[in-house]
């Protein structure tokens, strides 16, 4: 607990007596040093076994929606690795940089290629997977080309998923067990065919287009890319192939954050009997929230064509509750009026609102008991900001992890920073900073009543009705 404290500490001095993005090899190197002492502390503390490429059995740590680390192992790691982001910002010649960033989108088309061939389930599958297998074998095994496979599984020996065990042979690592077909990985790793179209687009739609300025989800780089008039939402639904995975990758990328939602939220202050999950996907959240709360009843919305999918894994998980009516999947359109009304219910919005531009996310707000949203608060790259963010947990003897150490420090903004640039291409959304969430929130008459930062990329920023504003 002491060193937790400390490295909460070692970052907040910094915020007061200089800038947040720390310049210096010194601090940074200081600061990793505490880091990796205080992660190596908590994974002892946490009974968890020590961390090995090596390994040929996955590490709890590696799959976020079924192992929820301790705070203190959360921040550890967290912290780490911003460090590690910052340390390669200071050191690394632009140069580099440019090459290393331009390179990045071939890491991705590697690991694509590793799993597509079968290369990833044989690795896993050989008598001794840690001594690895020569790409001779891999080439004769799948009929490829070894001058192909072996540049390519190089590139992904960089980013850490094999490693070269002798020259042209080669191992999984630990983490690249996450790509075996069943497994996490696998499912989040999906991009619709035609994505790097969209990517290539950005430029022209931002700086060029006749669409540059506007912000409808329906002008955006993928209509350039895809030659369509629909939203992305509604040209995924007319593409059946691509539905499946994509709900599945989406489930996935709840799931990361599930674990942390169900422990780190009061759910027992809860004063409504129903918690209904709108745009609830595979039904994934209410299901984990009612193992662990059994006196809630739940209901999942969604689209149509979803709900047919959610009705049938629900009744396939809990055929029990479906049938005596705890758990319901309907159909309902968020932008249609709420059906659910009254004290009865609250709500979670997860992932919902960071997909919609302000104008169409206020239509699907409305005045009810609790409205749970659940999403990235971005926080913007100045130097004060994780002040504001921290004066605004009301809690700050909550369980869950501190903003002290800021969200955006380092590399550790890279997921959120990220996923607003997609937001932002497929449909104008974006991921919002929290004075973004404020106006929001108040803009459809309700009011922040507070905000639990999460052990996962996400915090549930918790709304009510603004009864001051009805006064
Ligand atoms: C990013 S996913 C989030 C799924 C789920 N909330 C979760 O966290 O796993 C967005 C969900 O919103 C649903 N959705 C999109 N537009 C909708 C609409 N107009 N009405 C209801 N659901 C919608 C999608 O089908 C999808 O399940």
């Amino acid at each position: 607990m002491q060193d937790i404290s400390r490295l909460k500490d070692f970052v907040f001095s910094r915020q007061q007596t200089a800038s947040w993005h720390m310049q210096s090899l010194t601090s940074l190197q200081a600061c990793l040093n505490l880091a990796l002492d205080t992660l190596r502390k908590e994974i002892d503390s946490s009974q968890l076994p020590p961390l090995s490429q090596q390994s040929s059995v996955a590490h709890p740590l590696d799959d976020p929606t079924t192992y929820l680390p301790s705070t203190g192992l959360f921040d550890a790691r967290r912290l780490s690795l911003a460090c590690l982001g910052e340390l390669k910002n200071l050191i690394q010649s632009p140069l580099d940089k440019i090459m290393d960033e331009r390179f990045t989108v071939y890491g991705v088309a590697c690991t694509d290629t590793l799993i597509k061939t079968g290369i990833i389930d044989y690795l896993s599958d050989v008598p001794n997977p840690s001594q690895g297998v020569p790409a001779a074998e891999l080439a004769s095994k799948f009929e490829l080309d070894s001058r192909k496979i072996v540049p390519i599984l190089r590139c992904c020996a960089a980013s850490g998923w094999v490693r070269e065990t002798r020259d042209s042979s080669f191992a999984l690592n630990r983490c690249a067990r996450t790509f075996i077909e069943g497994n996490a990985g696998r499912r989040l790793n999906f991009s619709m065919p035609g994505f790097m179209s969209i990517i290539e687009t950005i430029p022209h739609w931002v700086a060029e287009s006749d669409w540059k300025l506007s912000r409808s989800p329906d002008q955006t780089a993928f209509q350039i890319a895809f030659k369509t008039p629909l939203v992305a939402f509604s040209w995924i639904m007319e593409n059946p192939d691509v539905l499946v995975p994509i709900a599945e990758h989406l489930q996935v990328f709840g799931d990361m954050s599930t674990p942390s939602i169900v422990a780190d939220y009061p759910w027992e202050q809860l004063q409504t009997p129903v918690i209904v999950d709108c745009g609830g996907g595979e039904g994934g959240l209410v299901s984990s929230i009612l193992d662990a709360h059994p006196s809630f009843r739940a209901i999942v919305q969604d689209m149509e064509n979803v709900v047919a999918l959610t009705s049938s894994i629900m009744e396939d998980r809990r055929p029990r509750d479906v049938a005596n009516g705890v758990l319901k999947v309907e159909s309902h359109d968020l932008f249609q009026p709420q059906p659910r009304i009254g004290n009865e219910y609250s709500f979670i919005l997860r992932h919902i609102m960071h997909d919609w531009p302000d104008k169409e996310a206020l239509s699907a707000l409305g005045p009810k008991s609790k409205i749970l949203i659940i999403d990235m608060v971005a926080v913007p790259n100045v130097d004060s900001t994780a002040t504001s963010v921290q004066s605004l947990v009301h809690d700050s003897r909550a369980k869950g992890p501190d903003y002290r150490i800021p969200s955006h420090f380092g590399s550790a903004s890279k997921i959120v920073s990220g996923s607003s640039v997609h937001m932002m291409t497929l449909i104008n959304g974006c991921e919002r900073s929290l004075r973004e969430w404020e106006k929001l929130i108040k803009g459809c008459g309700l009011r922040i009543t507070n905000i639990y930062p999460l052990r996962a990329h996400t915090s549930i920023i918790e709304c009510a009705l603004d009864t001051r504003a009805l006064l």
